[in-house]
C-alpha cells in the first residue's frame, strides 16, 4: 500500500527539540529563502500609529489623515488607546505560552486531527500536507472559531491553563469593539454611512482565532515561520510577541521587518476581502514570519470574516462609470485561505514557492 505518511502535519515544536537544522521538507527555494534575494531590511519609518480614541472621536481630522496615511502605504497600522486592558493582552499571551509548554501528550487533546488522521480546522497542529513537494512552515497553532459564540466547538478549546477558556472570551469581546470601532473609522474615510462595513458581514459573520507559536530554528536564514500570504477575511487583529520581531511585510518588492510592539499596541491588518469590498481602494498587505535561532515567538491573530453564505463583492456604493467593479463575486465560505494564492501571485513572489 502506499506510504501517505508525509501528508500528515508534523508538530514542528517537537522537530525543533530533536534535530539540529531543519529538515529538506522546510527548506525554502534559494530566491524565497529570507536571506537571499528577497532579503529583507528594517521599517525606513516608525510603524504607522493611530489613537483609537481620537479616531473614533467625531471628525479628529489629523488621526483620519494618519489613517489614510497608513492604508496607501503599508496597509497595516498599530492602534493605541483601544480599550484592551494590557492586563488581559499580557495574560491571553501568558496562557498560551503556557499551554504551548506543556508536554506533547497534554497538547494532543485539542489536536486538529480526528484519531490522529482525519484533518479539522480546529484545534492544536498543523495544517494538512496537500503535496510532497509543498514547503512546510516552521510554526505550530491553535485555531479556533471564537464566533458566532453559539458556533462555538468548546473541546477543541485549551482547558490548561484552567484561565484559557474565559481569557480567549473575555479578549474577543473586548477585540470585537475595537474591530466595530475600525470599520466605522473605514467607512467614513470611504464617505460611505459609518456602518456600511458592519453591515457587509451578514448574520453569521465568523471570528477565528489563531495562536501562533515559532520555535527556535537553527538556520532562521532557509525556513519561514509562516509563508507568503494575505490574510483573506475582511480585518485582523494581531497581538505580537512583546520581545521577538518575526513578522515582514512585503512594499514595492522589498520585505521590511515590522519591530516587536512593546506597548499594548495591537496591529491592524487589512485583508483580502475588504481588498475586494472596497474594490482595492484599500489592499490586504502580503506578509510573513521569519523564525529566530534562540527565541520562540507567539502571536495571537483575530480573523473577522463574512457569514460564509455571503457574499463577498465590490460595494455598489463604490462603483460608477468610472470606477468599474476590479474583483470578481466569491461567496464568504468558497474564499478560503487556499485562495489567497491568488493574492500571492499578484506580487509574484510565491510562483516558486510550491504551495
Ligand atoms: O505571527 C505574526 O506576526 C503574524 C501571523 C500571521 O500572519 C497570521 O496568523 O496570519
Ligand atoms: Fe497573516
Amino acid at each position: 500500500m502506499a506510504d501517505y505518511s508525509w501528508r500528515l502535519p508534523t508538530i514542528v515544536q517537537e522537530l525543533a527539540a530533536t534535530v539540529q537544522e531543519p529538515p529538506s521538507r522546510y527548506l525554502l527555494p534559494e530566491q524565497n529563502r529570507p536571506g537571499g534575494l528577497l532579503a529583507c531590511v528594517e521599517m525606513p519609518e516608525v510603524i504607522p500609529t493611530i489613537d483609537l480614541r481620537r479616531l473614533s472621536a467625531n471628525n479628529d481630522v489629523q488621526e483620519a489623515a494618519k489613517l489614510r496615511m497608513a492604508l496607501q502605504s503599508w496597509g497595516f497600522f498599530l492602534i493605541t488607546n483601544h480599550g484592551v486592558e494590557a492586563s488581559l493582552m499580557d495574560a491571553i499571551i501568558s496562557a498560551s505560552r503556557e499551554f504551548f509548554g506543556q508536554p506533547l501528550e497534554h497538547k494532543q487533546e485539542y489536536s486538529n486531527l480526528i484519531e490522529g488522521k482525519q484533518w479539522q480546522l480546529e484545534g492544536y497542529g498543523n495544517d494538512p500536507v496537500k503535496r510532497k513537494d509543498k514547503v512546510l512552515d516552521w510554526s505550530d497553532r491553535v485555531h479556533l472559531k471564537v464566533e458566532p459564540e453559539d458556533e462555538r466547538n468548546i473541546a477543541r478549546w485549551p482547558g490548561h491553563p484552567e484561565t484559557f477558556r474565559d481569557l480567549l472570551h473575555e479578549y474577543s469581546l473586548s477585540c470585537k469593539k475595537v474591530k466595530d470601532a475600525i470599520l466605522r473609522s473605514l467607512a467614513k474615510l470611504l464617505k460611505l454611512d459609518e456602518h456600511s462595513l458592519i453591515n457587509q458581514f451578514g448574520d453569521k459573520a465568523s471570528t477565528y482565532a489563531r495562536f501562533n507559536y515559532y520555535p527556535p530554528c537553527a538556520r532562521p536564514d532557509l525556513v519561514l515561520g509562516i509563508r507568503p500570504h494575505c490574510d483573506v477575511g475582511v480585518l485582523t487583529l494581531l497581538l505580537m510577541d512583546k520581545d521577538v520581531g518575526g513578522l515582514q511585510v512585503l512594499r514595492d518588492g522589498t520585505w521590511y521587518s515590522v519591530p516587536p510592539v512593546r506597548d499594548q499596541g495591537l496591529l491592524v491588518n487589512i485583508g483580502a476581502s475588504l481588498e475586494i469590498m472596497t474594490n482595492g481602494v484599500f489592499r490586504g498587505p502580503m506578509h510573513r514570519v521569519v523564525t529566530n535561532s534562540e527565541k520562540e515567538r507567539i502571536s495571537l491573530a483575530m480573523f473577522y470574516a463574512v457569514d460564509p453564505e455571503k457574499d463577498i463583492e465590490p460595494m455598489a456604493d463604490l462603483l460608477g462609470e468610472n470606477q468599474p467593479a476590479r474583483y470578481m463575486k466569491v461567496k464568504g465560505k468558497d474564499f478560503v485561505p487556499g485562495q489567497y494564492e491568488y493574492f500571492s501571485r499578484r506580487e509574484g513572489v510565491l510562483d516558486s514557492l510550491k504551495i
